[in-house]
């Protein structure tokens, strides 16, 4: 290693995106690999409009390993940062920057020391996946850094161990997390199944469920596993989980909104049944899936298949372009903003979805007539203000490194957050 006096600094940053499961994770056989109890599919959110960025540097200079969050220093002393720490650090090879003189041997890494930056494009711990896109960030940047040598499925082993569902945020497009057989969890890893742009047609809206009415609970998934009756840790027939893959591969969306559905209403429904019972959805979110099941309905096949996490936001899967302005317009007629939000500020990501949609202003939204499928039987109803914000977005791709300094969120010179 170059002299102790030669106080460098080299560093790696690098983007992660987000991903949102369309068959879920609940449960796990060992909570301190985070081993899950069945396979799980997820589709990665663009990161133009979800995203983690981290900078991770090293230096001789560095006396401890240290984290900032959004900018607040947090402490690495949990065992998931702690476990993601050490299998990095045991995977890392000789590093070499010629130009500048450093030598990093394998064994160096051992004694060297981390300072880690990240932010979040989008809010944190607030229902949106971020401990998926922070995790897998985490790993893969860390992995550059120490020159890793493994692939992106071996690196979600090691991103699994600090959240389940951020092995999956290790690939674009459609991704499947692989339960596995093995104790040491070595085969539970992510594999894509499709990238994001074999299915690019695909349109995402994120209902984000006013933030008042929010309860947070973090997920409870040993209750879940040693409680409900309902629990199917097999995920159905292995014929509906091969069904679910073929939608996928073959594009056919009114079996991929089905089976989406189904597991988001089976996932809430077998947390209804834990004891004691765990409420995630609410009336908004409820009123959310109530409006896309008529709209549906009314057409004769699914224009739009939602799901809803831990929490009471909804996702809408919308099969294309047109049918997300048809829904986007359903969705700003029922639930449109309080009187002092912006329309710039309540709608978000793709915006042009909007113009699409032929909405520019607040009394473009206020002139918007009720769907058609429910004219006639029952008066309106709207629910203003009790969506935060929608954000409108699309498959996206897997994890990058961000070689233009801009990026990033370390000082160069002092391994400090800028
Ligand atoms: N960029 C990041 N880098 C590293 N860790 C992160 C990052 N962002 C979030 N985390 C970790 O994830 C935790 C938040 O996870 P939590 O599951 O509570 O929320 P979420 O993932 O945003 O929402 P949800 O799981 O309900 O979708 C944070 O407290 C932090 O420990
Ligand atoms: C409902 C889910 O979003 C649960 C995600 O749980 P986490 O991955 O946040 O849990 P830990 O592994 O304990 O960190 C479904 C899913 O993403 O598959």
């Amino acid at each position: 290693m170059a002299e102790e006096s030669q106080k460098w600094v080299l560093m790696v940053t690098a983007q992660t995106p987000t991903n949102i499961a369309v068959i879920k994770y609940w449960g796990k056989r060992d909570e301190n690999l985070i081993l899950a109890i069945n396979d799980s599919i997820s589709v990665t959110l663009d990161p133009a409009h979800l995203c983690t960025t981290t900078t991770v540097a090293v230096s001789p200079a560095f006396n401890q390993d240290r984290m900032w969050l959004n900018g607040k220093e947090i402490s690495l002393s949990g065992g998931r940062y702690q476990n993601c720490l050490r299998e990095i650090r045991a995977r890392a090879n000789d590093v070499e920057d010629e130009k500048r003189g450093i030598k990093i041997v394998k064994k160096d890494w051992e004694n060297l020391h981390v300072h880690i930056a990240s932010y979040n494009n989008f809010p944190t711990a607030a229902g949106l996946a971020s401990s998926a896109a922070g995790f897998a960030c985490l790993v893969y940047s860390l992995a550059k850094l120490m020159n890793v040598q493994e692939d992106n499925g071996k690196l979600s082993a090691i991103a699994r161990q600090g959240s389940g569902s951020a092995c999956r945020s290790l690939y674009g497009g459609f991704v499947k997390w692989v339960m596995g057989k093995e104790e040491n969890g070595s085969d539970s890893v992510a594999v894509q199944l499709v990238d994001e742009k074999h299915w690019d047609e695909l349109v995402i809206i994120i209902a984000v469920v006013s933030s008042r009415q929010m309860k947070q609970v973090a997920p409870q998934m040993l209750e879940t596993v040693e409680t409900s009756a309902l629990i199917d840790t097999g995920k159905g027939s292995s014929t509906k989980r091969i069904s679910y893959e073929e939608a996928i591969q073959n594009r056919d969306f009114p079996t991929f909104a089905q089976l989406t559905c189904a597991d988001s209403n089976q996932f809430h429904a077998v947390c209804m049944d834990t004891s004691p019972p765990i409420f995630y959805m609410n009336d908004t979110s409820h009123r959310v899936i109530g409006c896309v099941e008529k709209w549906n309905r009314s057409e004769g096949t699914p224009q739009v298949a939602y799901t809803s996490d831990a929490g009471p936001n909804a996702v809408l899967i919308a099969r294309n372009r047109k049918a997300a302005t048809l829904m986007l317009q359903r969705l700003l007629f029922h639930f449109p903003p309080n009187s002092d939000t912006d329309l710039n500020s309540y709608v978000i990501g793709d915006k042009s979805i909007l113009k699409d949609a032929g909405i520019q202003d607040i009394k473009d939204v206020e002139a918007l007539p009720p769907p058609p499928e429910i004219k006639d039987k029952v008066p309106a109803q709207k629910y203003k203000g009790e969506i935060s914000y929608f954000i409108c977005t699309r498959p996206g791709r897997g994890p990058v490194l961000l070689t233009d300094d801009s990026h990033a969120l370390l000082n160069p010179e002092t391994g400090l957050p800028k």
